[in-house]
């Protein structure tokens, strides 16, 4: 029987995936640095003081002064596809729907800025999407990161009449398959340098201290990453923490204490990488690319590599297409 003229259209049946990260600014600049900020920052899963406190300390102070800093940073590592996260991510996911076929529907999107999870989830239902995985490329659960992305996209579809089902990606630190990408990824990376390091330094993004106490299970799901990893590389690797932000105590050791403290101990050639990033940024480009390595030439060191992340290479996207189907299970043919 014909569906009268007014029944909605309804599109095919599909499976989705969302790739999700953190967001950066739309352009290198003041403005929009303090709009991207002041979402980030307004966000209860990462400042989790008392609104009455910090509201006046971000209005006041903090956005008063960071945007323009920050900017600047910004403006050293923008590229002609804009900001790096961005593009790397859209890269992914290009290369992840190429993976997957016809089967599957990928996109991205940012937690911070654009494309917003919003708008990415209501495109994909809207296309036919009525089983989506939420992909936080985050291998380290932590509230700040997992937790909030997930949060956005349900109470998004807090707002929808016809909901489509949702699976998250779960952290994958000790993943077989992360792992060995990564091992992979850095013993070449490693092999294509002009000398031979001591150390190899694995920065992760810091936490507030208060947060491994009240239960965050970051701090763990990095040290486990950095066990399995030194298990399997021949290099002796070294753990930090970088970004701190703010005057509260962080994760230690930090990564710029360390780096300075190198040289002092004999260690003057290094490599240093940052497994917790799933794709190149600010916090790595500029800190570690431009920042450490100044921080640790001026304590005495002498040769200092900063190594990619694995981005859209070929181990990152065996690996993502790996994690990814398997949480697809019972949703798409097995490949
Ligand atoms: C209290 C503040 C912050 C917490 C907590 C935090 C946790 C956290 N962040 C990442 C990943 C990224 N952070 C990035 C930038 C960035 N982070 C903070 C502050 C906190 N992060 C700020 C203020 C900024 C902006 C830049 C600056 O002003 O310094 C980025 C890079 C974004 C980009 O555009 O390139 C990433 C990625 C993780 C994984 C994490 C907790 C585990
Ligand atoms: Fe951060
Ligand atoms: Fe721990």
């Amino acid at each position: 029987m014909p569906l009268p003229a007014t029944h909605p259209v309804i599109p095919p049946r599909k499976v989705g995936v969302l790739l999700i990260n953190l967001g950066t600014p739309e352009a290198p600049d003041v403005p929009a640095v303090r709009r991207y900020l002041a979402e980030f920052l307004s966000d209860p899963r990462v400042i989790e003081i008392p609104r009455a406190i910090w509201k006046p300390i971000l209005h006041g102070l903090v956005l008063r002064t960071r945007p323009a800093k920050s900017a600047h940073a910004y403006s050293q590592v923008w590229t002609e596809h804009g900001s790096p996260l961005a593009a790397i991510t859209k890269r992914q996911s290009d290369a992840l729907a190429g993976r997957l076929g016809d089967e599957v529907l990928v996109d991205w999107a940012m937690r911070y800025g654009a494309p917003s999870i919003p708008d990415r989830l209501t495109a994909m239902k809207d296309a036919g999407c009525e089983r989506i995985l939420l992909a936080p490329l985050y291998p380290q659960y932590c509230a700040a990161t997992t937790a909030t992305a997930n949060d956005l996209a349900f109470a998004t579809l807090a707002g929808m009449r016809w909901q489509p089902a949702l699976r998250t990606l779960p952290p994958y630190h000790d993943s077989d398959d992360y792992i060995g990408a990564l091992q992979r990824d850095i013993e070449a990376q490693l092999e294509a340098l002009d000398f031979e390091p001591q150390r190899l330094l694995l920065s992760y993004h810091g936490m507030p201290e208060r947060t491994l106490r009240k239960g965050d299970p970051y701090h763990c799901h990095c040290r486990k990453t950095a066990r399995l990893l030194g298990d399997r590389l021949k290099i002796t690797v070294d753990t930090s923490f970088q970004s701190r932000f703010g005057r509260d105590k962080w994760l230690e050791p930090a990564t710029d204490a360390v780096l300075k403290a190198y040289p002092a101990q004999g260690i003057t050639r290094i490599a240093i990488a940052a497994p917790g990033f799933s794709a190149d940024c600010l916090e790595t480009i500029e800190e570690l690319g431009i920042r450490g390595k100044e921080e640790f030439t001026e304590a005495g060191g002498r040769d200092y590599a900063r190594l990619d992340c694995l981005n859209d290479r070929d181990q990152g996207m065996q690996m993502l297409e790996a994690i990814v189907r398997r949480e697809l299970a019972g949703w798409i043919a097995p490949a």
